[in-house]
């Protein structure tokens, strides 16, 4: 398939179906019912177009769905059979890998500015003898990149603020978190997100506020001595390597989310710019309960730009007709804001009609 060149702030986006066996075509194929997105970017389907059509004609007498063949597709078909929507295995791991990896290589070759991922189960990945922890750690090992970041960005419908929430670690068992968090790992996660604050959001002077880690940040050694040891030292010497920024912390990881969540709602005004969570689920039950429906997984510290869902696979409803496309649709459109923006040198646009 031919891929055709950007247009001058028209970012192309490489769009990848995600398991076969999931949700991601039905809710890439509802967001881009809406016709506002392909004004603002130019989209190509990256996956099965057989698979495509599938849930087309199976779902578009019941809901709003664009038809897949009003953008040009990069058809990858494999071992079509062996998929059963619902039930994600080695086949529907393999044919979300190999599109993820057509996706990856063609980007690096210049022909997309961004990559939104449809979601993908690590389990099918592994099963089909791909044990990355994520798409995360695929697009920064494809890219040769050692220092990337998980960010999480939401914009509040009842007030219009922007949630963003970096994970400081991902997707490692919990046991070994305080053994994961150093302070070098920290410094660059730090450096990262506020080079990304100025560069993707034209944050030039961010407010971030940085958790700790143990309940009420240790208290003061009593209930857990990282904050104590290293990481009030480790804020204190940021402060002052950062000027420009604004760095809070460590703040009890419970009362960190009162802020944003008032912010979400509209009730607080001097929520952060953004929030660094040393974990998984520090980070993500927050911004998961506020914002399940909104939330971007953003990579940044990559040479192109990727999003995605916040959500999974969601096999349990496959095929129903059921999922919600929003969490897609804001993952589009963050994806077409910042190739944009970049596009044009780093200079804010507001896309159309958003
Ligand atoms: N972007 C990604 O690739 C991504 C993100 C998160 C999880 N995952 C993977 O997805 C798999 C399943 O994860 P999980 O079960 O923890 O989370 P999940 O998000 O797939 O599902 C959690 C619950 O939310 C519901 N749900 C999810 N998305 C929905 C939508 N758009 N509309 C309506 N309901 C929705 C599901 O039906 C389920 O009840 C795992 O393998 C996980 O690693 C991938
Ligand atoms: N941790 C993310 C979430 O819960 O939404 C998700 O699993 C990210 O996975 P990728 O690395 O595949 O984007």
């Amino acid at each position: 398939m031919k891929t055709q060149p950007s247009t001058p702030n028209r970012p192309h986006l490489a769009v990848t179906l995600g398991d076969p066996a999931g949700i991601g075509p039905e809710v890439i194929l509802k967001a881009l019912a809406d016709p506002a997105i392909a004004q603002n970017c130019q989209i190509t389907l990256v996956g099965s177009r057989k698979l495509l059509q599938g849930c087309y004609q199976q779902l578009k007498s019941q809901t709003a769905i664009a038809d897949p063949e009003a953008f040009p597709i990069l058809d990858i078909d494999l071992n079509q059979e062996a998929i059963a929507l619902g039930t994600g295995n080695a086949a529907s791991g393999g044919a979300s890998f190999a599109y993820m990896q057509e996706a990856i290589a063609r980007t690096l070759a210049g022909d997309y500015q961004a990559i939104v991922t449809g979601p993908i189960a690590k389990t099918c990945w592994k099963a089909a003898g791909h044990p990355y922890p994520g798409q995360t750690e695929l697009l920064a090992e494809s890219a040769q990149i050692k220092r990337f970041g998980m960010l999480f960005v939401a914009k509040s419908p009842h007030s219009h603020w922007t949630l963003r929430t970096l994970l400081a670690t991902t997707h490692i068992p919990l046991r070994q978190v305080p053994d994961a968090l150093t302070p070098e790992l920290l410094t660059w996660k730090l450096d990262l997100l506020i080079e990304c604050l100025r560069q993707d959001f034209g944050i030039e002077t961010p407010r971030i506020a940085i958790s700790g880690l143990n309940p009420h940040s240790g208290e003061n050694g009593q209930l857990g001595t990282e904050e104590k040891d290293w990481l009030i030292p480790w804020i204190k010497q940021q402060q002052n390597i950062h000027p420009q920024a604004i760095i809070d912390g460590p703040i009890p990881p419970d009362t960190l989310w009162v802020k944003p969540g008032q912010a979400w709602f509209g009730t607080a005004t001097n929520a952060h710019d953004a929030y660094l969570a040393l974990y998984h689920d520090q980070g993500l039950i927050p911004v998961k309960l506020m914002a399940f429906d909104k939330a971007v997984n953003t990579t940044i510290g990559l040479p192109f730009i990727r999003t995605s869902p916040d959500h999974g696979t969601a096999f349990d409803i496959a095929g129903q007709g059921i999922a919600d496309c929003a969490s897609m649709k804001s993952a589009l459109w963050l994806a077409a804001e910042l190739g944009s923006q970049r596009m044009i040198g780093g200079e804010s646009k507001t896309l159309q009609s958003k």
